[in-house]
């Protein structure tokens, strides 16, 4: 009965066992460093990606990017105003760069989303949300038999930006300014495996530039789209 009602939003050793086995991996990692935080489980990798790269995948979202929209397929137009898409899971680059991101965590490649592309020009933005699934939502019935919540988040700025457009974490009080090639990788869930409230965060507004964003999120279980 447990197992059940086990819906994602309480204590799992299953998903605390996914957080601490990613975090010993990147801790024992010499180029990554962990953001000092008691709230969160963040860490940062500098030049992850070369400026080539970063220039070929900016190219391929201005390519299909579309205006965004949220998750719940809502249209709430003014908090999420970035344009993106889903990149081609086939495309050598991005099968490299997804490899390379399971190859850093230690995640399986197949509990991780397609890798998605964001473009946020000046004025846009993606207010304070969760990454992790809300089990009262009616969207999460679907998601858990697809994969389940959302572990890990790992994104990569594919730009810097004159002014803006930071990730910020209003709860755990820091902000990260976008540093092209800088992979930041953070645990939705807290230590005991429950959906961590502190994660909530938001992309402030880009004041000057272009950002360029991709994201994978990995779920706890196997992604069936
Ligand atoms: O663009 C950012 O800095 C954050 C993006 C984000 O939170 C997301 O795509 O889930
Ligand atoms: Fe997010």
């Amino acid at each position: 009965m447990t197992d059940i009602l086990d819906d994602g939003g309480i204590a799992s050793p299953a998903r605390a066992q996914i957080g601490a086995d990613v975090r010993a991996r990147l801790e024992r990692n010499p180029m990554v460093s962990r953001i000092d935080s008691d709230k969160i489980d963040i860490f940062g990798r500098q030049a992850f990606l070369s400026r080539e790269e970063c220039a070929a995948l900016r190219a391929m979202i201005d390519a299909g990017a579309k205006p965004s929209t949220l998750f719940s397929g809502s249209a709430n137009a003014d908090y999420r105003t970035s344009h993106s898409c889903n990149l081609d899971p086939f495309d050598d680059l991005v099968r490299a760069v997804s490899d390379r991101i399971c190859a850093l965590t230690g995640l399986p490649a197949h509990h991780g989303e397609t890798l998605q592309g964001q473009r946020y020009t000046a004025g846009q933005e993606y207010k304070v949300h969760c990454d992790y699934f809300p089990v009262n939502a009616d969207y999460w019935q679907r998601m858990r038999t697809c994969g389940g919540q959302r572990s890990w988040t790992t994104m990569i700025y594919l730009s810097n930006v004159d002014r803006g457009g930071e990730t910020h974490f209003p709860h755990c009080e820091f902000m990260v300014p976008p540093v092209e090639g800088m992979l930041l990788a953070w645990d939705n869930m807290d230590r005991s495996g429950a959906p961590n409230v502190m994660s909530l965060h938001a992309a402030r507004p880009v004041e000057l530039g272009t950002k360029y964003v991709v994201t994978k999120w990995f779920r706890e279980h196997r992604w069936q789209r």
